[in-house]
Formats: structure tokens, sequence, C-alpha cells
């Protein structure tokens, strides 16, 4: 079933980029069974969408940590997808129904010790998130209620605002350096397009995890909440968004992310053929075995 759904997603493109000029927005026959709320009933993702204010409350729940294996990619990207063909939702809030983790990035044993089949798919799984949720023509914000590094923070900065817990032990940021890996372009294009260039190129290099006021400070993040209002203050901030007229604002985010979009998607097999081959090195099998023991060995 998986399988199936993961080939579906793979040809869609709607989002924003079906709005564009020229663009092919062929959409996907997905069937669900949306009853009053309950939305989803994938077992890593929850999806509540209020019918009252339109407002879906995606909530990661894959213990221990999130981490975005391609089975949790592939759900993310067949969610975000059904929402985006639902005309009746108009936004979309992402958290955590874990405590203290937003979410722990992409999963590491998805890249450790598997064929180069392996990582091409999930890669394709990697990518298709990344359009699906950079490409939404809804509101997307993020409520950031844990630590947030690399993949999770890369999902965070593909919302249209972030919301992040005032706790300073949480961090978020992209740390692939510490891991003796590296952000591909469209990470870093991501991250840029929020924060800016010199912080990007600081914070690529140094693999930098920003605590919760150092984000803040940066505008990784555009709001601290206490914790316990993470959620309650996206919905907030997301009735601000929809005052705006839905096309006006879809057409100035498309203005903003289009060229971003292209870029990958223009790259998209050779970006593919480039992670293949970086992961596969001895080198970096290496690294990733020594990151995947420290973690060990911190929680021992
Ligand atoms: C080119 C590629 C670009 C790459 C992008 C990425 O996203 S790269 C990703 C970069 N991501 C990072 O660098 C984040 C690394 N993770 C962390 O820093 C922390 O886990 C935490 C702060 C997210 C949560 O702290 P906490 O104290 O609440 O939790 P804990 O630390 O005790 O972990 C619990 C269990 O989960 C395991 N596990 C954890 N993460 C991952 C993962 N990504 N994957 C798989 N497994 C992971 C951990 O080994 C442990 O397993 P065990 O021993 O039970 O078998």
């Amino acid at each position: 079933m998986s399988s199936i759904l993961r080939r579906c997603t793979k040809l869609t493109h709607s989002g924003i980029l079906s709005m564009l000029p020229g663009s092919n927005g062929r959409s996907c026959a997905l069937q669900y069974f949306a009853s009053e709320k309950r939305y989803s009933t994938s077992s890593k993702i929850k999806v509540d969408l209020d019918s009252n204010t339109g407002v879906a409350i995606m909530q990661f729940q894959s213990p221990p940590v999130n981490s975005l294996s391609l089975d949790f990619l592939t759900e993310f990207a067949i969610n975000i997808e059904k929402l985006e063909l639902d005309r009746s939702c108009r936004g979309v809030i992402i958290t955590s129904a874990l405590p203290k983790v937003f979410s722990a990035g992409l999963d590491i044993l998805e890249m450790y010790q598997k064929s180069p089949e392996h990582y091409v798919e999930f890669w394709k799984a990697v990518q298709e998130a990344w359009f699906k949720l950079y490409g939404s023509s809804k509101v997307t914000i993020a409520a950031i209620n844990g630590n947030s590094p690399a993949g999770g923070c890369l999902l965070a900065m593909c919302c249209d605002y972030r919301i992040m817990a005032e706790n300073p032990r949480y961090s978020i940021g992209l740390n692939e350096t510490q891991l003796g890996i590296v952000a591909p372009f469209w990470f870093k294009d991501t991250m840029q397009n929020v924060v800016g260039h010199r912080e990007t190129e600081k914070g690529l290099q140094l693999g930098k995890l920003y605590t919760a006021p150092e984000a803040l400070k940066v505008g990784l993040v555009d709001e601290l909440v206490p914790e316990e209002k993470v959620v309650s203050s996206a919905a907030e901030a997301m009735s601000k968004w929809l005052a705006i007229p839905d096309h006006a604002r879809q057409l100035s985010k498309s203005m903003m992310r289009k060229p971003t979009i292209d870029r990958l998607l223009a790259a998209r097999e050779a970006d593919i053929t480039n992670f293949v081959s970086f992961t596969s090195k001895d080198s970096i099998q290496k690294s990733l075995g020594m990151y995947m023991e420290m973690l060990k060995k911190r929680r021992s």
C-alpha cells in the first residue's frame, strides 16, 4: 500500500507550482475517508482538520524522536498532498506529539549501510516531501515544541511562519557538518531564504544548532512562546494569515518560492546521483557510524 502511494505522490505536483502559468498541475486521485475531524489514520502522523476554521493540525507521532524515515517521509508527502487537494483546508499547523522533540531530522539509519537503490528511493522521498511542503499553497505554520536539527529544521523552514517553545535547551539548525555530511544546495537555499546569506554561511559551515533565543535573534524562528502555548499561538498566528485573501497570498508565495523550487526541479536527478555517490563513500559511512555511536553513548 505504502509503495503504491509512494508511486502516486511521485506523479503529482499540485500546490503553488500548479498555480503558475505553464505549470502542469496533475493531481493524483488519492482516496481517503475524512470523518468530520480526523483526517488521517497513518501511524506516524496524525492529521485533524477543523471544518469550521479550515485549519489542519498535523502531529508527528513517531517515537522515539520523529526521525524522517522513508515511511515517515512518504506518509508526510501523502498527507500534505491530500490537504493541498482539499478545498476546505486553508492552513496547516505542523507540530510534534512527542515530548522534547519536533523532529530529529533524516533517519540516519536510512543512510547507513544500505544499498545504492535504497539511497535513491530514500532521497527521492526527501525531495518529494520538500516539494510538497515548500510548494504548498496553504498557509503553513511550524509549531516547534522541541529539538529540531537538520531535516527537522528543514521542514520548519519550509513553513510560512515558525513559532518555537522558549525553552533554551531546545535547538534548531542545519547541523549536517557535525555529522561529517553536507546539506544539499536546496537545504541551503531554503535556509538562505529565511535568514539570509551571511547567517546561512556561518550556520552551515559550523553545523550550528541555534538555541531557541539565538534562533529568534537571527530570524530562524519568528516567535518564542511558553511551551504549552506553542500550538495555540500557532492557531492565533494562522488566523492573521487567513485574514488575507487566499488568491493574493498564494500568488505572492509562489512568486517568492518558484525560483528555489525550479532550481531543484532542474537538478533533481543530478541531486539524487550526488547524494547516492556521496553517501556510499566509505569515509561518509564511517562518519555516520561514529555519529550513531556518539548518540548511543550520550544516552547511556
Ligand atoms: C545529505 C543529508 C542531509 C542530512 C540531513 C539530516 O537530517 S541528518 C540527521 C541529523 N540529525 C541529528 O543530528 C539529530 C541527532 N539526534 C539528537 O540530537 C537527539 O536524538 C535529539 C536532540 C533529537 C533528541 O534527544 P533525546 O535525548 O530525546 O533522544 P536520544 O538522543 O536519546 O535518541 C533516542 C534514540 O533515537 C536515535 N536517534 C536520534 N536521532 C536519530 C536520527 N536522526 N536518525 C536515527 N536515529 C536517531 C538515537 O540513536 C537513540 O536510539 P537508541 O539509543 O534508543 O537506539
